[in-house]
């Protein structure tokens, strides 16, 4: 099957400004690919290189070299050239990304930060309106705490309100930033229930998930980032 996201030969090193243009080589050489109705795991210890991979995928760092080749419906874009109002487009219809934390809008209710993201993403206002209660019933948020903004809610409280705003339009890339770091057993399980149905229905879903029992129950394809390691590179 011809991957929803692969990435090629792709390099990326941090240079510190500040520290007198100290360059930190992250990974280099990492290529693998994810196919639409996959589930594949990003593994490896802290700072192994996790989460710049996922970023660079949503074109929120920059790589030195490679391509990462996303398809977009009928046609592939190359998010590491792409023009920014490219990458823009990516988001809006074909990736969404879930980081651990809410980037919390003030005076804006939870209800609202997820149907505004569903709206955003191709819902009608009623299909917003509807998948959101749905999706934050699942989630077991009190609906007490719906017409209120997340800014004081407690972390877990505030990840699901996130989990919620990612998943709520159904993109064809999925990708997950330790989405349950804050979350109890419960809650990760209803988690993994709604990363497998979206998988079931086509998605590709590329993730960091550090729990052992989040990882099985995802059922994901283990990608080792130590390959990408640059002392192996260099
Ligand atoms: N914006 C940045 N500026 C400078 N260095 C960075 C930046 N982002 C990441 N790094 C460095 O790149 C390396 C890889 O970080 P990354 O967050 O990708 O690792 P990770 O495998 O996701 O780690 P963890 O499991 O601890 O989250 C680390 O040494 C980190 O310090």
């Amino acid at each position: 099957m011809i991957a929803a996201l692969e990435f090629r030969d792709v390099a990326k090193s941090f240079t510190l400004h500040l520290r007198g243009g100290t360059v930190l080589p992250v990974v280099a050489g990492a290529s693998f690919s994810v196919a639409p109705g996959e589930c594949a795991v990003l593994w490896g210890p802290s700072g192994a290189g996790k989460s710049s991979l996922l970023r660079m995928a949503y074109g929120n760092y920059r790589c030195d070299a490679g391509d990462i080749i996303v398809r977009d419906g009928e046609r592939v874009v190359d998010v590491a050239r792409a023009a920014p109002r490219d990458v823009l487009a990516l988001r809006a219809r074909t990736m969404s990304y879930v980081s651990q934390f809410l980037r919390v809008i003030p005076r804006v209710s939870s209800r609202d930060v997820v149907e505004v993201a569903g709206r955003e993403g191709g819902l009608s206002e009623d299909q917003a309106r509807q998948r959101a209660g749905d999706l934050l019933a699942r989630l077991n948020l009190p609906e007490r705490l719906w017409g209120l903004p997340p800014a004081t809610f407690s972390g877990g409280e505030q990840q699901r309100v996130n989990i919620a705003k990612g998943l709520i339009a159904p993109r064809p890339i999925l990708l997950l930033d330790e989405p349950t770091a804050s979350l109890d057993a419960q809650n990760r399980a209803v988690v993994a229930e709604l990363v497998e149905e979206r998988r079931k229905a086509g998605a590709a879903i590329l993730g960091i998930v550090h729990d052992a029992a989040m990882r099985e129950a995802i059922g994901g394809r283990i990608i080792d980032v130590t390959r990408f390691g640059t002392a192996r590179a260099a």
